[in-house]
């Protein structure tokens, strides 16, 4: 199987984690995309979804689900995104897309994440992957500044716009080995809105695709 077919694959699996006449939480990226589509064949037996991104609600619209706003909802059994990486701990580094932080919102409403992923993004140690940032754009160069003293080589990403309305670092070189530590580290300067580091809320399950079939971690 290709790339596309592993995260086809892994988009269908994540079906079995959807409750009857529920509202799904749903992440943004391309994998995200293969559970939209998965979802749209089962649409009529649940409520709608609440979505961590623009680009999302409009693929849900499009496939006719309805779109809820989170603030209208107060029951999300589950929530189901991608990840650029992830470690065997369930420890994640997400935004490669820019939705990190209403997927992180989302996530913390949410009983249970489950990851879906492709077999390239299962790593023993998180940080290849450079960490995003999303950061209020005036504090755009103290942000940078107070992320080199802690080891990382911030790069802006250019052209880009949050649907926040705010801008991303790509933080590169980290080696994460206290995964928990350094995104409260990052969350506690001021001017930064989250970081990609999914280490207090990791997922619960990861549906892996790998060529022997769609793997299950706990
Ligand atoms: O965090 C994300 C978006 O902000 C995505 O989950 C992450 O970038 C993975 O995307 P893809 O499934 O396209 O590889």
């Amino acid at each position: 199987m290709n790339q596309d077919e592993l995260k086809q694959a892994v988009g269908r699996a994540a079906l079995d984690y959807v409750p009857d006449n529920c509202i799904v939480g749903v992440g943004t990226g391309s994998t995200a995309n293969c559970f939209i589509d998965a979802l749209a064949t089962i649409k009529g037996r649940i409520q709608g979804a609440v979505s961590s991104s623009e680009a999302s609600v409009a693929r849900l619209k499009s496939h006719g689900i309805p779109v809820f706003e989170l603030n209208a909802v107060d029951h999300l059994p589950v929530y189901v995104d991608g990840a650029d990486e992830i470690n065997r701990q369930l420890q994640m580094i997400k935004g490669g897309g820019a939705a990190l932080t209403r997927e992180k919102i989302v996530a913390a409403v949410a009983e249970q994440f489950i990851c879906i992923a492709d077999e390239s993004k299962l790593v023993d140690v998180l940080g290849k992957f450079p960490l995003p940032v999303e950061v209020i754009p005036m504090a755009r160069s103290y942000v940078a500044r107070q992320l080199v003293k802690l080891g990382g080589h911030p790069a802006y990403r250019e052209g880009v716009i949050t649907d926040n309305g705010n801008i991303i670092l790509d933080v590169h070189g980290l080696q994460i080995s206290e995964a928990n530590k350094l995104e409260s580290q990052i969350n506690e300067i001021v001017g930064v809105v989250t970081n990609g580091l999914f280490a207090h809320r990791r997922a619960d399950v990861l549906l892996l695709g790998t060529s022997k079939g769609v793997q299950t971690l706990k």
